[in-house]
C-alpha cells in the first residue's frame, strides 16, 4: 500500500529551504499538496475589524501563485481551497485517501487546533511536522517551550551561541515531487478573490522568486553595514531589511536570510549593524517560541502577566487613531502610513501602539487587531506579542513602555518632513471629537 501524504502549506509558502517540506517529499510515495484561504479572514472578527486586509491579501495570493508555479514544474501540484480550514482539508483527504498529514509546526494556538481537528476527522491518520519557520526546532533548544526564558535578554543569551553550530546547508527543493494520486479530480467550489492594490503600495511583491531577489538585492549594497544607524528611521525602503512580509507567509525562511547575512560579513566584514541583524531575527524567534508557549494567552487582555489592564472601549478614538486624526500628529502621519502602504517602521509602530495604550487609554487588543487587519507583513507571534510587550502585560522585564511623542517626533522627524509627506499634521481635533455614531471605521 503507498504512503500518500497531504502536505498543507500554512506558514511556509516556499520549496527550497522548507524543513518541513523536504522531509515530506523523501518520505511519501504519493503526495497532494493543498493550501487554504479561510473565508473567516475576509469576514468581521470579534473586534469588528475585517482579519486580512487588501495589502495581505494582495501578497498572499501573488505568494500562492508563485508556489503554484514552482510546484507545477516539478510534476506537483497545488489545491487551492477557499473554504472553512477544517472542512476543506478533510474533505481533500478522504478523496485521495491519504495516510499522513504534514506541515510546518503551526504557531498559532487556533492553527494548531485546526490540524489537530483534520487529523481526527480523517481517522487519525499519521502527522508529520518540522518547524519551517524558525532558525530552530524545539530540539535544538536548551529548553522546552513551556520553560522559554521570561526575557528577550534570557533568551539571547542562551540561544545566540548556538547560531554557530546551525548548519546552514540550504535544503533545495526535489527536482521532481513524488507523483500525485491517481485519481478522479477533486473538484473546488470556489476560486479565490480578487485583491485590489493599496493607495501607495511598497515595492513588495509576493512569492518565493521575489523574496530571493529582494534578499540578493539588499545584499549586494551596503545598507547591511549601515543598519544600526538607520533601522529607526520611520520611512526609506533601504533603511530596514524589509524582509519581514516574505518571512510572515514563509516565502523566505529566516535560516536563508541568516546565511546571506554570514557570506556578506565574510566577504565585507561585520560590525555592529551586521550583528544587529541577526539580534532582531532573535527577537522574531523568540517570539515565535512565546506564541507557542503561551497558546491562548497571547489574545488575553491581562496577557502573560495576568495583569490587568485598559478594557475600555472608545468606539470614537479608536477610530480617530485608525485613521490617523488623532491630536498627535506623528501617530497620524504613522497611521496614514500604514493604511496607504500597508507597512509601518518598527519605530512607528512603537510611537502608535504607546499612544494608544497610554494617551487614549483603549484596550491594546483593538490596536493589535488593526495591525493584524492593516500590515502586509502581519505575523501571529511578532505581532500579539510586540503588542503585550508595549501594553505592559507581555514580556518586557521593565513593565510598560511609555514613549514621549513630543521627544519621538524631534528626533526622528525634526524637520517635519515625515510628518508632512503623510499629511499627519492634526487639524485641531482633541481626543473624542470624532462622534461614536461615525463607528465602525470601515
Ligand atoms: C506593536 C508592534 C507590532 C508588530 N507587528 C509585527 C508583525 O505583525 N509582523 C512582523 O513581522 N513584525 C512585527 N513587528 C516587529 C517589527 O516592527 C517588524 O518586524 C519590522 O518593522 C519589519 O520591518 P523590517 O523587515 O525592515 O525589519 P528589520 O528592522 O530589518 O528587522 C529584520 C527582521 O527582524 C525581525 N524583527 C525586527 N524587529 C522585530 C520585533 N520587534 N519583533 C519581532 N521580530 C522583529 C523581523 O522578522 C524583521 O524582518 C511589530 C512591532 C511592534 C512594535
Amino acid at each position: 500500500m503507498p504512503i500518500t501524504t497531504l502536505y498543507w502549506f500554512t506558514n511556509d509558502l516556499r520549496i527550497h529551504d522548507n524543513p518541513s517540506f523536504h522531509a515530506t517529499c523523501s518520505k511519501t510515495d504519493e503526495l497532494v499538496c493543498a493550501v487554504v484561504l479561510d473565508p473567516a479572514w475576509l469576514a468581521n472578527n470579534r473586534y469588528g475589524l475585517r482579519t486580512m486586509g487588501q495589502n495581505r491579501l494582495r501578497f498572499w495570493l501573488q505568494s500562492v501563485a508563485e508556489l503554484s508555479t514552482a510546484l507545477r514544474q516539478r510534476g506537483g501540484y497545488l489545491h487551492c481551497l477557499f473554504d472553512e480550514p477544517v472542512t476543506a482539508v478533510t474533505a481533500l483527504g478522504e478523496h485521495f485517501n491519504v495516510s499522513r498529514v504534514a506541515a510546518s509546526t503551526p504557531v498559532g494556538w487556533y492553527e494548531n487546533q485546526q490540524l489537530q481537528a483534520v487529523t481526527k476527522a480523517l481517522n487519525d491518520c499519521t502527522v508529520s511536522l518540522a518547524n519551517s519557520s524558525c532558525l530552530f526546532d524545539q530540539s535544538r533548544l536548551p529548553f522546552a517551550y513551556s520553560e522559554l526564558p521570561a526575557s528577550y535578554s534570557r533568551f539571547r543569551k542562551q540561544v545566540e551561541p548556538l547560531l554557530a553550530d546551525i548548519a546552514f546547508d540550504p535544503l533545495t527543493a526535489p527536482d521532481f515531487l513524488p507523483e500525485q494520486p491517481n485519481r478522479p479530480h477533486f473538484a473546488q467550489l470556489r476560486a479565490f478573490p480578487e485583491a485590489t492594490a493599496g493607495e501607495q503600495p511598497l515595492p513588495w511583491r509576493g512569492g518565493e522568486q521575489s523574496a530571493q531577489q529582494h534578499l540578493h538585492s539588499y545584499f549586494s549594497t551596503d545598507n547591511a553595514s549601515r543598519y544600526k544607524a538607520v533601522r529607526n528611521e520611520l520611512d526609506g525602503w533601504r533603511n530596514s531589511t524589509k524582509f519581514s512580509a516574505w518571512l510572515a507567509n514563509g516565502s523566505l525562511g529566516p535560516g536563508a536570510i541568516l546565511r546571506a547575512l554570514r557570506q556578506y560579513e565574510a566577504d565585507n566584514g561585520s560590525n555592529d549593524s551586521t550583528y544587529w541583524i541577526g539580534f532582531e531575527l532573535l527577537w522574531r524567534e523568540y517570539f515565535q517560541c512565546y506564541a507557542r508557549a503561551h497558546g491562548t494567552r497571547l489574545f488575553h487582555p491581562q496577557g502573560i502577566k495576568n495583569k490587568p489592564t485598559h478594557t475600555s472601549y472608545y468606539p470614537g478614538r479608536f477610530k480617530q487613531w485608525c485613521q490617523g486624526n488623532t491630536p498627535y500628529s506623528l501617530v497620524n502621519a504613522c497611521m496614514k502610513q500604514l493604511n496607504q502602504t500597508g507597512y509601518m517602521s518598527n519605530r512607528g509602530r512603537q510611537v502608535v501602539a504607546s499612544c494608544f495604550v497610554n494617551e487614549m487609554g483603549l484596550d491594546w487588543r483593538y490596536g493589535a487587531a488593526y495591525f493584524e487587519r492593516q500590515l502586509v507583513d502581519y505575523d501571529v507571534a511578532s505581532n500579539w506579542g510586540n503588542w503585550q510587550y508595549l501594553a505592559g502585560v507581555g514580556c518586557d522585564p521593565r513593565g510598560k513602555r511609555h514613549f514621549d511623542i513630543n521627544k519621538q517626533t524631534e528626533q526622528y522627524d525634526p524637520d517635519g518632513e515625515f510628518i508632512m509627506r503623510w499629511q499627519g499634521q492634526k487639524h485641531g481635533l482633541p481626543l473624542d471629537a470624532v462622534d461614536a455614531a461615525d463607528w465602525p471605521c470601515g
